[in-house]
Order: C-alpha cells, then structure tokens, then sequence
C-alpha cells in the first residue's frame, strides 16, 4: 500500500486557510471523530456552540491537530470517503497526493451530510414513486421495467427540422443537437397518450437507480398542473416549492441542502411534465421575474423563473407538452418529438406485454392483419387499450386464439372510452384499491360526459368540422374537469377564423365513434335521425376502385389533411352506429338507452342494412371479362361488408351472400387489407353456390389467406396476385386447393413464396384433379420449388397452364421440369421467362420438343440462353407438331 505523501498533522496547517473557506458538512466529521474515539462528547459540543461555519472549522482543525497525526489523518480520509459531502476538496485531495495508511483504512466512516443523505433520499423515493406505470384508468399497475419500451423521439431545430433521433435517455439531457446554449429548457413535445409522461417517468427511475449517465444529485419532479392549485395572492419560497412538494432533508440544521443547491444548480434535474396543464395563459417571457432564490413569489413566477434560468441558471429542465404548445425558442434549449412506437418498438413492446411467445406470434398476427390496428398502436396509449382488449379477450376464452375471435373497431373504441370514463373514479378510492368497476358502471357514471363528447363530436361532423371552440365546448355541457378526461386535445395549428383555445378530438376516429355515439343515445329526434350519415356515403355512388386511405393512426394535422375531402368520417361513423347497435353490444348500451328506443334503433338499421344491401348487390354493375361475365365489385362494398362485419348480423350476412350472383366478385386494387378477410369471410361464407375471386393487388397477406380460407372452399377461381402472401400462406393456399374440390384458376403471382411455399404447393397441386390453370410469376421458389413441380407435372391430369416466370431457376430446375413434363401431355401452355436457364437446359428442353407431348406454347426468354442453346430447340421443332409458340 502506497503511503501519504507526508505527515497529516503538518498538512493542515499548510493548508488551513483553503479548509476554513471550503469544508462543508462540519456535522458529518464530527460524527466520525466522535464515532471513532478521536473525539469526546464534549469535544463535539465545544465545536457545535460556535456560531460561524469558518469558525468551526477552525476549531476542528485546533482540535484534531492537538489530538496527534492519527487523528489529522482520519480527519483527511473522512474528506475522501464521503466525497459528495467534500466535493470541493477532492482537487485539494489529489494535490496533496492523499493514501490513506493501514490504521485509519479500517475505521468505519458514517456518511452523515445532509447533501448525499438528501440525494440518497430522493432516490429511494423517486425509485418508489417511478417503478410502476399506473394506467390512464388509474385501474392497474405495471413494473415499469416490465412494460417500458423505447419510442421514436426526433430531435427538432428551432425550426422544427429533423436533426437526428435520441439512441437512449441519456442523450437527452446531454448536448446533442443543443440549437441554442443559452436556452435553458428540454423540451419534450407529442400528442396525446405518445408517453411524455411515461418518458419523464423513466428518466427519473434510471437517475434514481444511478443508471443515469449524470452527475447530478437532485431530481425534482413537477406535473405542471401543480401549479394550478396555487391562489393568485400565495407566496412561496423556492426552497418551499423544491421541498415540499418532492421531499424534504432530514437533518440539516444549517440548510446546507438548499445552499447547495443554489451553489451547484448543475448538479439539479428538474422534469415539468404538462405545460399544456396550465390553466393560466403564461408566457415565460412576459411573467415578473424572481431573481432571488430567498424571495417569496407566486409559484407560477417560480416555475416561469425556473424555466428561464433566472433562477437556478444551469440546472437541467426536461419539459413536456403536447404537440402545439409554442415556446419561444430562445428559452428552448433543445426539442424533442415524440413519435411513438416504430414497428421494431412495437414489437418489443408486444414482447414485453404477452409472456408466452404463442401469444406474442397472435398478436403480432393480428396487428400485421389489421393497418387500422397496427396505425392505433404506434400511439403507446392506443397500443396499451388494444392490448389491454387483447388480454380481456384472453380471459374471457380460455383459449387465447386471436384470429378466431372477432374483435370488432367498436370494441377498441369502446373500450378507450372506458378508459378514460374510469378517470371519473374518485382520486382517493383509486389511488389506493384496485379498480373494481365493471364496464357498464364505468360508463353509467360516466354517461353526463360521455353524452356531452357525442354531441360534440357529432355537431363537429355535421358542421363538417374537426375543429371545436370553447363555446361549442361549454354548450355542450362540458367543463374544465371533463376536458381532463382526454377526449380532446388542443388544436395545434388552429383554423385562423377560429381562433386559439380551440380543441378537436384526440383522433378523427375517435369524434367519428362519438358521433356515432350520440346518434344511438339521442332520445328527441325521430329514430330515422341515425341513418343520416349514410346518404353521405351512399353505397350506390361509385366512383372509380381507387386505393383509399384509412384515416385511424393518423391524428389530425390540419395543415396537411383536408379533412372531409374524403367521406371517410362518416363512414366510420356508419361502422361504428353498426358497431354499437349490434346484438352483442346490447349488454352495455341497454345500461344507456332506454331498451324500447334502443330496440327501435337497431331495428331501424337492420331494416336499412337490408334493404340497401339487396338493392346494391342488384344494382351492381356487370361487365364482360375475359373470362365471362364478371361482377365489378367496388370499394363501397368492402365498406358495406364491414358494416355488416360490425352489426355481427347473421341474417344481414346471409342475405347479401344469396345476393352474390355466381359471377366474378372483383375486388383487385381495391386496398383490401387482411382484416377485411375476416369482414369478407363472414359474408362470403353463407355463399351457397361456386364463386370466383378477383382479389389480385391487394395486400391480404397470409393472415388474410387464413381468415378467408372457410369461403374459398366454393372457389373454382382464387386471383391473389401481389398479396404479401409468403411460405406461410403458401402452406394455407395447399390445404384449401386440397380442400377444394372445384378449384381450376390460382394466380399467386408477385409474391413472397420461396421454394418451402413452392413445394407445398406443387404437393397439393400434385392430388388436384380439377386445377387447370396456376400462375406462379413473380415469386422465388427457386430449384426446390422446380424440382416440386416437375413431380406434379409428372402425369398430372388437369393441369393446361403453368406459369414458374421469374422465380429463380436455374438450368438445373429446368432440367428437372423438363424432364418431368416430358410425362405429361396435359400442359399446353408454360411460362419459365425471366429465370436463370442456361444452354445445358436447352438441350434438356429440345428433348421435350422432340418428344412432341401435346405443349403448344413454351416461353423462355429472358433466361440466359446463348445461340447455341437456341440452335438446340431450333433443330429439335423441325419434329414437333404441336407447338404453336416458343420464345
Ligand atoms: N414508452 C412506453 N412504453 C410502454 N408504455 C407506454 C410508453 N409510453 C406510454 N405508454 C403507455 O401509454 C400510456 C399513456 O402514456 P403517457 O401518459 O406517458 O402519455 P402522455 O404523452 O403523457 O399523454 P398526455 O398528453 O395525455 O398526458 C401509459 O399509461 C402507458 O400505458
């Protein structure tokens, strides 16, 4: 062990001038002198009598000076061990080279500073107070670490331009993108439910556990609606404000936490979460400034002083607000954009909600198959509620089976409104026991509200309007509590003639579903009043099969959507009247109507649905297809299918099934997504007689395959042309053409099949004795699949028409299928254009020409055949008959 430099005793005279004006934390020495026998109790008390800080110190040093080097050099290694409380002397420690000898190494050295007692306070109790996410019902809670999952958080310019995103928190309160040193605020911005407070939650729970990459040794959280509850004419100190409302030091007589503090403002993190709470309408720029720390003041001018550095310059200050909420950048440090969940975060996030990985594939499933699921759930609030319907779900069947269990847009709308309503329950009674309210009750309590929010909502619709003003707010009944609930949000970029203070609903489909809302508990108006919104979006008008866009996930931005250039809403709106007059949703709407009005609703809509559906399906327009007579089928049905998916009406269903004539349904480019499969299939599968389906350039994908494949067993025709559709659906696609007795046309053309999908498929192809015609362009499956399919050639009855174009096979496949087919005197036509076949295949091919088996048309350009290769199938159709064409 290395030695001190020199004696101690002669260090402290040496230096006794820096000890007198540096040494804090004299109580802290004492107590370990007295602790280790150096000093008596009297000794102790001698010190404490004296009333200055320099004089004490002057007469420690006295006194541990006459008690001998021993003593000077506990005295010294005190100052090295409790080096939070001795800060300032550390620099002083390395100059005089101070190693602590044996002796002293073994004494107990008790840290009773107030600074580090305080800083391990808070950190025991934000560690307390951050290791669980309550949920926005206040009705459960989570492990923080169990649920946390990283967002999308896009670090901005005072401009508002990208520059970069955050890796982790840490990054937050360092200097990356800083666009102004002056600027004293992080800002942290995003719209409702994207995890602002969740973020600044985190924060404090890494700092706490020391996880934080930070020196800093105070965190002091505020909800910025804090400073609502403080009267006009109330004065507050800042050390108040600080301690009262975090926590308060324990033992420290000489306020040395506070002067600390105000010494070292640098080593303070402050979160404010929710400037968009204040009440007042402040602007940091304009409010009286508080200069000094000691004066009393009003604690917004507190926490306005906080955040322009006028007090405590150079402490840390993460501020949260919803998206909207302008800040002048001079006061702004850096911003922050919150962005929720990426689909990777996502994914994390599904692992970290559902343990069993069976459950996580489910889900993840059911996402893929659903965009207006998968929008919702890149808000993490969303994400939770869908989850949360999930997991309800899970209880409800034992079995957890996703893709059999129909969860409906009205059950995750309801449920959000549930979630909200369930803020209503007193603070008190839910911050202590578990929720224990059933959703009926939830919304009976909350029915004055909710009611309000559907007027609303639908007056905005009517109004053709998403935009809602204070007085149209007060008019409808609501207050200041019930815009607490967060239905609403403000307008970020509000419409000029409106003016600030105007609010709109956290997203379009949320003020589509409350609409819908009011139209089912209005008691006054005649009961046709519910249908209003249909002859907005009459089945009838078709326009042309154009991809539209779903308007879920997608909260409002003003300046970029126009809204209502789309009848989008009302469509919703529609679904979701659908939604909650149906059969099953009668439990909880009976809680809310009265039951004759109610009976009369729906009975209204059924009637509507039926007669409306019978007239369209035979006012559709037909036209002549290559193939026959094909039904053009456009988009307006997949809505009316999804109305009809929503009422969960059997009888509706089975009605438009019998309407389906036995023609082409033809619904190519027509933005079918997989969760329509389920709408489709719970029409198509009371289709009696045989169909044929045009499903071609959708994006069904094989969740949609699997949702579908109860209907496709009437199919003779299936198109599922670029579908996403990969090895998974492939395998789906073989059991159903198994399954399928009359099955003659399959086009999977353009997409993800690999040579696994390609076997599974030439398997099934293999058995079939109805299929004539396969079109497997545009996928990649290779020699495997070749090889597969040069063995369901091999005598196949049926098969006139095959298509393996750009699927990667190389001569080797091409042999094999040449070879194959070389049994085979059913094919006449074969497409194996845009693969890798070289002359060595050609040769294998100019047999097959020679053997004359009954192919009439062989495509093979684009392959790499050079003219020898050419030559080869040249000579060997001067034996052929049959050929009509090769390429
Ligand atoms: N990063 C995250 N990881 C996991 N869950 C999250 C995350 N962020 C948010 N959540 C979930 O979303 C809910 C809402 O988040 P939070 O309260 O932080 O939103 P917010 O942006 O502060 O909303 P508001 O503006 O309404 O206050 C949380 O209760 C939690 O269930």
């Amino acid at each position: 062990m290395e030695e001190a430099s020199g004696p101690c005793l002669p260090l402290l005279t040496y230096h006794r001038e820096l000890l007198v004006s540096t040494l804090t934390s004299i109580q802290c020495l004492l107590d370990n002198l007295l602790l280790n026998g150096f000093f008596c109790q009297e000794d102790v008390e001698i010190v404490q009598r004296i009333p200055t800080k320099p004089d004490k110190v002057r007469k420690v040093l006295e006194l541990v000076q006459c008690k001998g080097e021993e003593a000077c050099e506990f005295f010294i290694y005190i100052i090295s061990k409790v080096c939070d409380a001795y800060r300032d002397l550390q620099p002083w420690l390395e100059e005089i080279n101070f190693h602590p000898r044996g002796s002293v190494i073994g004494m107990e050295v008790v840290n009773s500073d107030p600074i580090s007692r305080y800083s391990q306070k808070l950190r025991y109790e934000i560690s307390r107070d951050t290791s669980f996410i309550m949920s926005y019902g206040q009705q459960e809670e989570t492990q923080l670490e169990d649920l946390y999952t990283d967002t999308v958080m896009e670090l901005l310019n005072d401009t508002n331009e990208n520059l970069g995103f955050l890796d982790n928190l840490d990054q937050l309160l360092g200097d990356d993108a800083v666009f102004n040193p002056q600027g004293e605020i992080i800002y942290v911005m995003g719209d409702a439910g994207v995890g602002k407070s969740i973020l600044l939650q985190k924060l404090a729970n890494l700092w706490s556990k020391k996880e934080l990459k930070t020196d800093a040794l105070f965190f002091f959280k505020f909800r910025c609606r804090m400073f609502n509850i403080f009267k006009d004419a109330e004065q507050i100190s800042l050390r108040n404000l600080l301690f009262k409302y975090n926590c308060y030091p324990d033992h420290d007589p000489d306020n040395e936490v506070f002067d600390y503090i105000l010494r070292f403002p640098e080593k303070v993190v402050f979160t404010f979460d929710g400037y968009d709470e204040i009440q007042e309408d402040v602007d940091i720029m304009k409010i009286p400034e508080v200069v000094s720390p000691e004066d009393k003041a009003n604690a917004l001018q507190l926490l306005m002083s906080l955040l322009s550095g006028k007090l405590l310059k150079g402490s840390k200050k993460v501020m949260t607000a919803r998206t909207g909420i302008e800040i002048q950048s001079r006061v702004l440090r850096k911003k922050v954009a919150l962005r929720g969940f990426s689909p990777d975060h996502l994914k994390a996030y599904i692992d970290l909600h559902f343990r069993e990985q069976e459950h996580r594939e489910l889900v993840s499933v059911q996402l893929d198959a659903s965009p207006h699921l998968c929008g919702l759930c890149s808000t993490p609030l969303f994400c939770w509620i869908v989850f949360k319907s999930f997991r309800h779900l899970q209880t409800m069947h034992d079995d957890f089976h996703l893709p059999d269990t129909c969860i409906t847009l009205t059950n995750i709308f309801l449920l959000l409104c549930e979630v909200f309503l369930s803020r209503l329950a007193s603070p008190a009674a839910s911050s202590l026991r578990k929720g224990t309210r059933c959703t009926s009750e939830t919304f009976r309590a909350g029915l004055r509200p909710l009611t309000a929010f559907s007027k609303l909502a639908l007056q905005g619709l009517e109004r053709r309007s998403l935009i809602c003003s204070q007085e149209e707010i007060s008019e409808c009944g609501l207050t200041e509590e019930d815009l607490a609930l967060g239905f609403l949000k403000p307008v970020s970029d509000y419409d000029p003639g409106r003016g600030p203070g105007s609010f709109e609903f956290i997203h379009t489909t949320l003020q589509s579903f409350l609409a819908a809302f009011a139209l089912v508990l209005e008691e006054q108006a005649p009961t046709g009043t519910i249908l209003k919104f249909f002859s907005e979006c009459s089945w009838r008008q078709e326009p042309s099969c154009l991809p539209f866009t779903f308007c879920i996930g997608r909260p409002v931005n003003l300046s970029l959507s126009k809204p209502f250039s789309t009848n989008e809403h009302f469509l919703f709106t529609n679904l979701f009247l659908c939604g909650l007059l149906a059969k099953s949703q009668l439990g909880l709407m009976g809680h809310l109507v009265r039951s004759n009005l109610l009976r009369k609703k729906r009975a209204k809509l059924k009637s509507y649905l039926s007669t409306v559906v019978r007239s369209h399906m035979k006012g559709l327009p037909t036209y002549k297809g290559d193939d026959g007579t094909k039904v053009h089928v456009l988009p307006n049905f997949l809505w009316m299918v999804r109305c009809i998916f929503e009422t969960g009406s059997k009888q509706i269903a089975q009605m438009t099934a019998k309407g389906i004539t036995p023609y082409f349904i033809k619904l190519s480019y027509c933005n079918v997504y997989s969760g329509d499969c389920t709408a489709l299939n719970f029409v198509l599968q009371h289709h009696r007689t045989l169909l044929r389906l045009d499903m071609d350039n959708n994006n069904i994908s094989d969740y949609g395959v699997k949702q579908l494949r109860p209907s496709f067993s009437k199919m003779t025709v299936v198109r599922l042309y670029n579908n996403n559709i990969t090895d998974v659906g492939a395998k789906l696609v073989a059991h159903i053409i198994e399954e399928c007795p009359k099955l003659a046309v399959l086009k999977l053309g353009k997409n993800k099949i690999t040579g696994v999908g390609g076997r599974y498929l030439a398997l099934a192809i293999q058995k079939s004795t109805s299929i004539f015609d396969v079109g497997m362009w545009g996928n990649s499956i290779g020699d495997e699949g070749a090889e597969a399919f040069a063995k369901a050639l091999r005598n196949h009855p049926t098969l006139t028409n095959l298509s393996l174009a750009a699927n990667g096979i190389t001569s080797r496949g091409g042999r094999i299928l040449a070879e194959g087919l070389r049994e085979n005197s059913v094919l006449r036509i074969f497409w194996l254009v845009e693969n890798k076949l070289g002359d060595d295949a050609a040769q294998t091919f100019a047999e097959l020409v020679r053997a004359n088996t009954g192919l009439s048309h062989l495509w093979l350009i684009n392959n790499m055949l050079t003219v020898v290769g050419i030559r080869r199938l040249a000579e060997a159709l001067a034996v052929n008959t049959k050929l009509k064409e090769i390429w």
